[in-house]
């Protein structure tokens, strides 16, 4: 692959990557292309919603009994409106949908089921801090016919891209196709995206930890002795580590991706109804661990691989290590008594 040019726009680099797969049709083009209009109208809402009547709750809850908000629901909606049409996809999941969401037979349908959490770290929205959107996108495993929950019930493994838009100091966008991970910043003058970060890699070993301390006292053992081990100085392992949460996923994830560093949701027992976490396996965790692999670090639950887990039912939860690789082991090995 010839050295990145940066400031190229992605469609450039969507139509290089394509140009280089022999089997490539340009429907994967098309889709990300939709998908990043898609994001270009929830910039664009995000950036002004201090001003406009899309802050706050629809007054509505979601499958997993959260309230749903206003930029939610837009980003949910204006995510499938663009991508139903394409005739790209069969199929739609999204973490605001309690079931699929099948692109009806009369509309022209493609090979691709496209998975998103359309708004991640709602609890952001109203604050003005970095809040995301996530994309995983599968190959459907049949030819035609109404796609079945085992189409989208995949392991992160099988994915044949996966990223995230992050709307922060800058509206940026970070996917792989499973040849390496690169970034690009909207200018919003020309409304592009342009290769700012090209072969993203994630360095070995960070100096940030990234969980919410305030859940300490319902994790496990093993958990709040790595958190200790982390803040207890020791020049030779640059301890203590820096602590920054966000309090959204993809802004945590995304800096711990440039810096190095782990980001942590353990499983707590704060609530007997999310032991596991709470996290969701298909809409964040997987596709995050994709981008992460593919950067040279590594994801977890905190023992097996999170790209290697058979999800059971379309909202499964999962405990997330997620970051620089020797960090993750190092966490892993707290996990299972070795440290
Ligand atoms: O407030 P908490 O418990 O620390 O949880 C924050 C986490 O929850 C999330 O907001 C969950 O995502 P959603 O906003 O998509 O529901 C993550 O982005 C974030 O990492």
């Amino acid at each position: 692959m010839p050295v990145k040019e940066v400031g190229i726009t992605v469609t450039e680099h969507l139509l290089r990557e394509q140009r280089e797969t022999p089997y490539a049709t340009g429907a994967f083009t098309q889709l990300l292309n939709e998908l990043i209009v898609a994001a270009k109208i929830i910039h664009r809402e995000v950036s002004k919603a201090g001003l406009v009547d899309i802050l706050g709750s629809t007054g509505s809850r979601n499958v997993y009994g959260e309230q749903v908000q206003k930029l939610d629901d837009f980003a949910n909606h204006t995510i499938i409106r663009r991508v139903m049409h394409t005739g790209h996809v069969c199929a739609i999941a999204s973490e605001e949908d309690a079931d699929i969401v099948e692109v009806p037979q009369e509309y022209p349908r493609g090979p691709y089921i496209l998975l998103i959490d359309p708004l991640d770290g709602s609890s952001n929205i109203d604050v003005n801090a970095s809040i995301g959107t996530i994309f995983s996108i599968h190959r459907r495993l049949k030819d035609d016919g109404p796609v079945t929950l085992d189409e989208v019930l995949r392991k992160g493994s099988e994915q044949v891209a996966a990223g995230y838009f992050i709307y922060g100091s800058s509206t940026m966008l970070v996917y792989s196709t499973g040849k390496g991970v690169n970034g690009f910043t909207l200018n919003p003058g020309l409304g592009e995206f342009l290769l700012s970060h090209p072969n993203i890699t994630m360095p070995e070993r960070g100096k940030i930890y990234s969980v919410n301390e305030g859940n300490y006292a319902y994790w496990d053992e093993p958990v709040r002795r790595y958190v200790d081990y982390l803040k207890t100085p020791d020049p030779e392992t640059s301890r203590p580590y820096t602590s920054r949460y966000i309090g959204t996923l993809v802004g945590d994830f995304h800096r711990n991706l440039l810096k190095g560093g782990i980001f942590m949701y353990p499983a707590d027992r704060k609530d007997p109804k999310k032991p596991r976490g709470k996290l969701r396996l298909l809409f964040e965790a997987a596709p995050l661990a994709f981008i992460a692999e593919q950067a040279g670090g590594t994801a977890s639950d905190g023992s097996r691989r999170i790209l290697d887990l058979e999800p059971e039912t379309l909202h499964d939860r999962v405990p997330l290590f997620i970051g620089s690789k020797d960090d993750v082991v190092t966490a892993e090995k707290f996990l299972s008594g070795e440290l």
